[in-house]
């Protein structure tokens, strides 16, 4: 059966090592092939993406090129940059499938605005990673030339720069990227967790910060009512005792029993843990009482449609 269906792409589906434009723009090609499968079954797609690694990097190279006439730009206006070009590269590539396969719809990304809370705690406790990994070392000379610069450990694979990330409240374009699914036509969405802003009186002011896109994914897939939230990332399955000889793969699990293993600390904090929290917000907070949230990866696409493989929360498994 079609159904509506927001799928979040993590960061092995844009950047593995190579940060060149034209290796993005061919990891995203090959994405675009996964996700063409739930185009070609009938359903209707919205897309979300993170930006990471890219806000990182493009924040160094601001920083490396800047000069009085020539001023770098603040962090909100780096995560709309690299929703504008990975939005385009993914539109791209989507565009090149749907034509391939004779579908008539076409791809849009819709650089979005997503309100926070000025006064969230976030602001004062920097724990988004993004951008390049550095040693010790390096990691302590890049603090003592900026000294208002956060590095923290990230899961053993050596030292990133933390920025603030908020929570998402309110995801201004939800009705136009809504409008665009319901057209037919695959509306690519909260690219980066999109960007930051906070209301001021009848204006949005842009807040440097990086929003988790699995939460504002989450945001948005509650807001436009689908009927299944996707994220996409490197493994097929979430685990418990993950990466030790006892690790167990969740299948099929109720919303009330993950729940039980977050308080457990199951979940890594920075790398899954935010996807589980999305995934059991959404289905708890969907209207639709079937709500589906999924944690798979690209390469078992095939399968979670034919064979309902990947980890499924639901309120209830019959
Ligand atoms: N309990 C767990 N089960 C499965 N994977 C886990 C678990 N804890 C941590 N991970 C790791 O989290 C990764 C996903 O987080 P991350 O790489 O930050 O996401 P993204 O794909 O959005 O970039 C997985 O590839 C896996 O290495
Ligand atoms: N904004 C965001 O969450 O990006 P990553 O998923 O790449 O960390």
């Amino acid at each position: 059966m079609s159904a509506k269906i927001l799928v979040a792409l993590g960061g092995n589906a844009i950047l593995t090592k190579d940060a060149s434009d034209v290796a993005q723009k061919e990891a995203l090609r090959k994405t675009c092939k996964q996700l063409i499968k739930f185009v070609k079954k009938g359903n209707k797609l919205v897309i979300s993406h993170g930006n990471g690694p890219q806000v990182g990097n493009l924040l160094l190279q601001q920083a490396a090129g800047s000069t009085k006439d020539n001023p770098s730009m603040p962090i909100d206006t780096a995560v709309a940059m690299t929703e504008g070009s990975i939005g385009y590269w993914l539109q791209n590539a989507l565009d090149e499938q749907l034509e391939c396969n004779n579908l008539k719809q076409s791809a849009a990304a819709v650089i979005t605005q997503v309100i926070v809370n000025p006064n969230d705690p976030s602001f004062k406790n920097p724990s988004k990673p993004i951008g390049t990994f550095y040693s010790h070392q390096e990691a302590k000379q890049i603090k003592e030339k900026n000294s208002e610069f956060k590095l923290v450990e990230d899961s053993g694979r050596g030292y990133r720069r933390v920025v603030p990330s908020p929570q998402p409240l309110v995801i201004k374009e939800s009705k136009i990227i809504k409008a665009i699914m319901e057209s037919g036509n695959i509306p690519i969405a909260v690219g980066g967790g999109g960007t930051p802003v906070v209301e001021s009186g009848d204006r949005l002011i842009g807040k440097e910060a990086v929003i988790d896109k699995d939460f504002s994914s989450e945001k948005l897939a509650e807001l436009i009512n689908v009927d299944k939230l996707i994220i996409l990332t490197a493994v097929d399955n979430v685990y418990l005792n993950f990466n030790m000889p006892n690790q167990k793969k969740l299948e099929k699990v109720e919303v009330s029993e993950i729940k039980k293993y977050i308080e457990q600390g199951e979940f890594a904090s920075g790398s899954m843990l935010p996807k589980v929290q999305s995934a059991v917000r959404f289905v708890e907070n969907s209207k639709k009482p079937n709500a589906e949230a999924v944690i798979t990866s690209l390469n078992n696409i095939e399968d979670y449609l034919t064979k309902g493989a990947g980890t499924i929360i639901k309120k209830s498994i019959d």
